[in-house]
Parts: C-alpha cells; sequence; structure tokens
C-alpha cells in the first residue's frame, strides 16, 4: 500500500496583513517550499494524490466550542480594522479574510488522511497544511493555530472508526498546549510531546508544559510532556527520549492509530527551536514509529520557519513512509546533561503508569522543574543578547544524504530444495570463492575437504554480502544447516575485508557462541535465557531473559531500551540477525525487530536461519520486505528481574555506551 500526500495550494492565501513580529515568521511560502521539494525530488509522484476538503462544523465542533465557531465565521467578512481587533483577544496569532476556509481545509486534509489511512487506501501519509493546529483550543485560536487539526482527526478516528487508543506524538518544537488540554482526562489519547520550555522561559511559558503535567483523573499516565530546557539540542538527544521514554509507553499502550504533529521547527536553523538536529533525523523518527498500529500513521504539518531545514526535512519524513532505507546517522555521542535530566524526570514522572518504566530512576537531585524562577538578570541578558548571535540563520548542516533504493529489496539464499518466499529473490549465482577464502573455511571447519554444498552456501553467502555492501541489494535471507557456524564464518571470514562494523543480533541460546570481539570491528548483542555475566565486555553484551525470548514484553523492552541506542551508537555498516534454533521469539516480535534493525545500516539486515525453521520463512520475507509488523498484542508486565537487570545492565555499559545513560 502507499503513502497519501494532501496538500493544495488554496492553503497558501492568507498571510499576516499588518506589522507583528511574533507572528511575522509564519509566511505561506513554508507551504510552497515543502511542496516543491517534494515535487523537484520526484517525491510527490511516487505519492497518493488525495484532495483537501473543508472540515464540517460538526467535525470542528468535535474539539472547538460553537461560540468560537460562530465568532471565527465572521471573520471573512470584516475590514482590516476588525480583523486586527479580532485577533488582540487570542495570543501569538492573526486573522485574514481567508483563514477560516483555510483553517477548514486544513482540518478537513487531516480527515481526509485519517479516512484513506483507515480504510485502507493508503498505508500511511502526510498533510501539508496551514493554519497549524496543536495550540488552539476548545474557545480560542492561538500560536498561528485556528482549529486543532490533530485533535479533531483523533476525534474523528474514534467517533467514526471506533479506533480504541490513538498515540499523538507532537516533534514540534512548541508543547501543543491545545492537544493536551483536549486529551488530559482521556486515557484513549496518549499525547506525547518535547518542546523548548527552558524551566518555563520559553513560550508559551506554561507550567503544565512540563514534565510533571501527566495526565488528569483517568487520563493519569497518558499525557507525556518531555521539557528541553537548553537549546541545541541534537540527534542524540532526541534519539534517546524516542528510545528511553516514547517508544517502551507507545508499545505498551499499543496504540490502533498514530497521529503525528509533524511540526519541523525542532530542526537545525530553526529561528523558534535554536536546536541542532539535522533533517535526516526525521527519517528515523518516522521509522521508528512506524511499526506500531499496524503502520498506520498520519503526519500533519505543524511548525516550521527556516525554509531550507523545513522543506529537507519534509522531505525526510516522506521519503521514509515511502519505506525508502534510511541515512546513516553520523557521529551520535550521547545525550546531553540537560536532556538526560529531562528524560529521567519523564521517565520517573511516568513510572507509577507504565509497566515498562517501572524501574526508571528517581528524578534527578536537582529537580528541574522549580529552576524556573530564574534571575531577571539572566533572563534579561539573553534577550539584549544582539538578535543576529541568537538567531539561527547562521547556521549551516550538511544535504541530508542521497537514499537510493536498491534494485532488489530482498534477496535469499536457500538450499535447492527450498521453496524461495515471494517477494525475494533467490541468490544462485556466485562465483568460486578465492583460493584464500575456501582455505579460511577449510580450516574453520577443521574438516578435510569443506563439502561441496557448503561451500556452495557460503560463496553466495559472500555474494550477497558483497550486493549488499554495493547496494545492488537492501537485505537477505539465509538459510543454513547450521546457524551458529555460519554466524562465526559470516563474522570472521566473509566480512572482514568488506565492511567496517558488523552488529549482530543473536537471538536464543547458542551452542558454541563464545565469539568475544574486543577491537570494536563486531558488536554483538545477545538476547536469551542465558545468564552470561562473566563473558560481557564492551563489545559482547548478553541480555538474559528469565523466561526467554519467548516473553515478548522482556524482549521488546530489550530492544527499545538496549539494542536501538546501542545500534544507533554503533552505527554499523550491515547488522546480521541470527535466529538460533528454538529460541521461541514470537512471530509478531520477530518481524518487529526486523522492523525496527532497519534504521541501521542503511537496511543492510542479513538474516541467518536454520534450515529447519524454514516455517519462519514467510513472515520473515514480509518484513524484510518493508510491510508494517503486526502489533505486539497485550503484553503483560515484564518480570521485575528483567526489567530491573536490563537498568542494572545499562548503568553499567553507560560508561562505554552514552546512549544507554537515563539518569544524570
Ligand atoms: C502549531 O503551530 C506551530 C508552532 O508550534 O510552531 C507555532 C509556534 C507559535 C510561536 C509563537 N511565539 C512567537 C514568539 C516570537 N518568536
Ligand atoms: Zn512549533
Amino acid at each position: 500500500m502507499g503513502t497519501a500526500l494532501l496538500y493544495d495550494e488554496e492553503m497558501t492565501k492568507y498571510k499576516l496583513l499588518w506589522v507583528d513580529p511574533a507572528c511575522k515568521i509564519e509566511v505561506p511560502e513554508r507551504l510552497i517550499v515543502s511542496y516543491e521539494a517534494l515535487v523537484r525530488s520526484g517525491l510527490s509522484d511516487r505519492c497518493i494524490s488525495i484532495p483537501a476538503r473543508e472540515a464540517s462544523d460538526s467535525e470542528i465542533l468535535l474539539v472547538h466550542s460553537e461560540l468560537y465557531l460562530e465568532a471565527v465565521k465572521k471573520t471573512p467578512y470584516m475590514t482590516l480594522e476588525d480583523l486586527k481587533e479580532f485577533t488582540l483577544q487570542f495570543g501569538d496569532v492573526y486573522f485574514h479574510p481567508n483563514i477560516y476556509h483555510c483553517a477548514k481545509l486544513a482540518s478537513g486534509s487531516a480527515l481526509q488522511l485519517v479516512d484513506s489511512v483507515m480504510t485502507g487506501k493508503v498505508r500511511n501519509g502526510i498533510a501539508l497544511v496551514r493554519p497549524p493546529g496543536h495550540h488552539s483550543m476548545h474557545g480560542a485560536a492561538n500560536g498561528f493555530c485556528v482549529f486543532n487539526n490533530v485533535a479533531i482527526a483523533a476525534r474523528y478516528a474514534k467517533q467514526k472508526y471506533g479506533v480504541k487508543r490513538v498515540l499523538i506524538v507532537d516533534w514540534d518544537i512548541h508543547h501543543g498546549q491545545g492537544v493536551q488540554y483536549c486529551f488530559e482526562d482521556d486515557p484513549s489519547v496518549l499525547y506525547f510531546s518535547w518542546h523548548r520550555y527552558e524551566h518555563q522561559n520559553f513560550w508559551p511559558n506554561l507550567r503544565e508544559s512540563d514534565y510533571d503535567s501527566v495526565g488528569k483523573e483517568s487520563g493519569a499516565g497518558f499525557n507525556i510532556n518531555v521539557p528541553w530546557n537548553n537549546v541545541g539540542m541534537e540527534n542524540s538527544d532526541y534519539l534517546s527520549v524516542f528510545c528511553h521514554v516514547l517508544l517502551p509507553v507507545a508499545y505498551e499502550f499499543c496504540p490502533d492509530l498514530v497521529l503525528v504533529c509533524a511540526g519541523f521547527d525542532s530542526a537545525i536553523g530553526d529561528p523558534e527551536g535554536e536546536m541542532c538536529a539535522t533533517p535526516d533525523i526525521f527519517a528515523h523518527l518516522t521509522h521508528l514509529l512506524m511499526n506500531l498500529a499496524g503502520g498506520k500513521l498520519c503526519a500533519v504539518l505543524e511548525g516550521g520557519y527556516n525554509l531550507t531545514s523545513l522543506a529537507q526535512s519534509v522531505c525526510q519524513t516522506v521519503q521514509t513512509l515511502l519505506g525508502d532505507p534510511l541515512p546513516q546517522l553520523a557521529n551520535l555521542r550521547g545525550p546531553c546533561k540537560s536532556a538526560v535530566e529531562s528524560l529521567q524526570c519523564a521517565r520517573s514522572a511516568h513510572r507509577r503508569y507504565w509497566s515498562f518504566l517501572k524501574h526508571a530512576a528517581d528524578p534527578p537531585m536537582t529537580d528541574i522543574s522549580t529552576k524556573h524562577i530564574k534571575s531577571a538578570m539572566e533572563e534579561e541578558e539573553k534577550t539584549e543578547m544582539a538578535e543576529e548571535e541568537r538567531c539561527t540563520e547562521g547556521k549551516v548542516w550538511p544535504e541530508p544524504p542521497e537514499r537510493l533504493c536498491p534494485p532488489v529489496c530482498s534477496a535469499s539464499v536457500l538450499p535447492d530444495d527450498v521453496a524461495c518466499p515471494d517477494g525475494l529473490k533467490r541468490l544462485s549465482s556466485s562465483k568460486d570463492l578465492e583460493p584464500l577464502l575456501v582455505s579460511k573455511l577449510k580450516n574453520r571447519f577443521r574438516t578435510a575437504a569443506v563439502d561441496g554444498d557448503r561451500v556452495t552456501t557460503f560463496s553466495r553467502l559472500y555474494t550477497l554480502i558483497e550486493k549488499l555492501v554495493a547496494n545492488e541489494i537492501r537485505n537477505g535471507l539465509v538459510l543454513v544447516p547450521d546457524v551458529a557456524a555460519a554466524m562465526m564464518c559470516v563474522v570472521q571470514d566473509l566480512t572482514s575485508d568488506l565492511v567496517k562494523r558488523v552488529l549482530v543480533v543473536c537471538v536464543g541460546k547458542e551452542k558454541e557462541l563464545d565469539y568475544v570481539t574486543t577491537d570494536g570491528k563486531v558488536l554483538v548483542v545477545q538476547i536469551s535465557s542465558e545468564d552470561r555475566e562473566e563473558q560481557r565486555s564492551k563489545y559482547y553484551i548478553p541480555v538474559c531473559l528469565k523466561k526467554g525470548c519467548s516473553d515478548t514484553s522482556g524482549f521488546i523492552q530489550a530492544v527499545l531500551g538496549l539494542l536501538l541506542p546501542l545500534g544507533y551508537e554503533y552505527n554499523p555498516d550491515l547488522v546480521l540477525l541470527v535466529r538460533m534454533p528454538g529460541s521461541g521469539v514470537v512471530d509478531s516480535m520477530w518481524q518487529q525487530l526486523i522492523g525496527l534493525l532497519q534504521g541501521f545500516a542503511k537496511g543492510h539486515t542479513l538474516v541467518l536461519m536454520q534450515v529447519n525453521e524454514k516455517a519462519c520463512m514467510g513472515s520473515t520475507a514480509s518484513a524484510l520486505l518493508g510491510h508494517p509488523a503486526p502489533p505486539l498484542q497485550d503484553l503483560q508486565t515484564p518480570f521485575p528481574e528483567d526489567g530491573d537487570a536490563l537498568e542494572r545492565l545499562r548503568e553499567r555499559l553507560q560508561a562505554d555506551w552514552k546512549t544507554l545513560q537515563t539518569t544524570s
């Protein structure tokens, strides 16, 4: 299924008609440059174009009051003076004779997107709209917003499609207080927002934007705020919050639909955000949400004021929605101190509500929420600082790397008598192995003559790896007689001169896996029921699950809170996913793992399975081909000893691996 794109140039036909420094950044060009970038890059042609429509009164009244709607209805007939007068009652927003029309189109576009996804016409999609929505409230416009597009879409999805649980992820750099107010007592809508806060010194300067606003009454636990108390946050900070706060809760919440308040003022160069995360981060943020809700994801544009980073970020988001390979994120260096404080506070505020956060640490000693009483002097100094010093237009960043789709998505190397799963391209050709390599294999297998078909298998395997590295193939599935031996061979012989860093994810207990590396060329993360305390080193990380890999709750917790951060920091060029026989891993969990691992190494994942497990080939192939993994249904509370062990493991490893840091 495809990706929907909603855009209507009518929504560019309103602008600020008077002088207002607070509003001058919200210009029609924001939408124009975003759409034009999609056209120029050829991405718009690959999307399914869905027409915008006006939201009806009853749809708008899902969130807003009649009084407010009736008032806004009058604005098209107002004189300039009346519009100015009308605007004064709201904050940081402006009206225009055509803005009511555009606001209905913006909300209607979000609803069209929900229809397209919920009816299965498309898998996911994005609506490029203005005016944005997440600040507008029941009876008021605010922060450039007139109707709360995403809040209306959430209520609409529940009413029309009986959606039980909606996850709203707000990566805009401002707090969508309008969304928070709408759903704070509603356990069926989980609202997550990070936002520039600076201890309440940044707009909209609300006490309730802090991490301790967790929701009210039955909605307690379903509102997650992560305040950024410093500017300059980078890719590592964003990924840490996703891995250690949002994703564990999102997987436990198990939404039927994901809505994204896709504001790109959280990107580098934006005058509002003043952050340093690069546009390609949105490729990964989107990817990390795409295996939730069976892939049903609707992104709706919110903010974004640097026309260059906005356009690039929109393209990165759309390219991921289309299923293209992800860019490798360069030099991640772990979250900064302030980010760790914020994520620690958010985790501790929510540990009583989410079993996946149960073992989160106490809040940091310096309770950051009381720091907002900053010395007035300090505040004045900052504002006095010359505008150009603070403004981020001077920022430069590299063009996001090209994300080329290999001609072949998924290849397979199988014994001749095993049928190739649909969609996979069987690799049978292979040039003879270099004599050197054959001799390596011989002494590896310590058999006089490495029997014929083993050499054939390994020569095909070697060819497959060469093609992965050459980006001729994205990923591959290999069935071998002995998966442990094959793993050793791949790691020690077949990749040494082809790949710089191999991430080995070993699922299930191993037989003779006594392979520990120290040079960093290989990072082994092993998830099994075996407790290999003694073996642990920086590059060999055994994760022990008391009940083994069949315990999906423990498994996903280890993947989100340990494997993903490690993988991002290690930044491999190849991922080797080894399924040990008898691992007991549940099929949906196996597919989720394959889906999530595609975020690394441009999607170059090599799956090694034992011939006698060929029954799992179908679901493995489906995941390798990029089909969304099935949701992990009714996750139990992870076993306390596992949750505890994971926290201890993270604490022990965080000296070597910064992205594992969850406490300051
Ligand atoms: C949902 O709208 C997108 C948005 O969150 O970006 C709106 C931000 C309003 C920011 C208003 N303060 C401007 C003060 C001057 N620097
Ligand atoms: Zn914003």
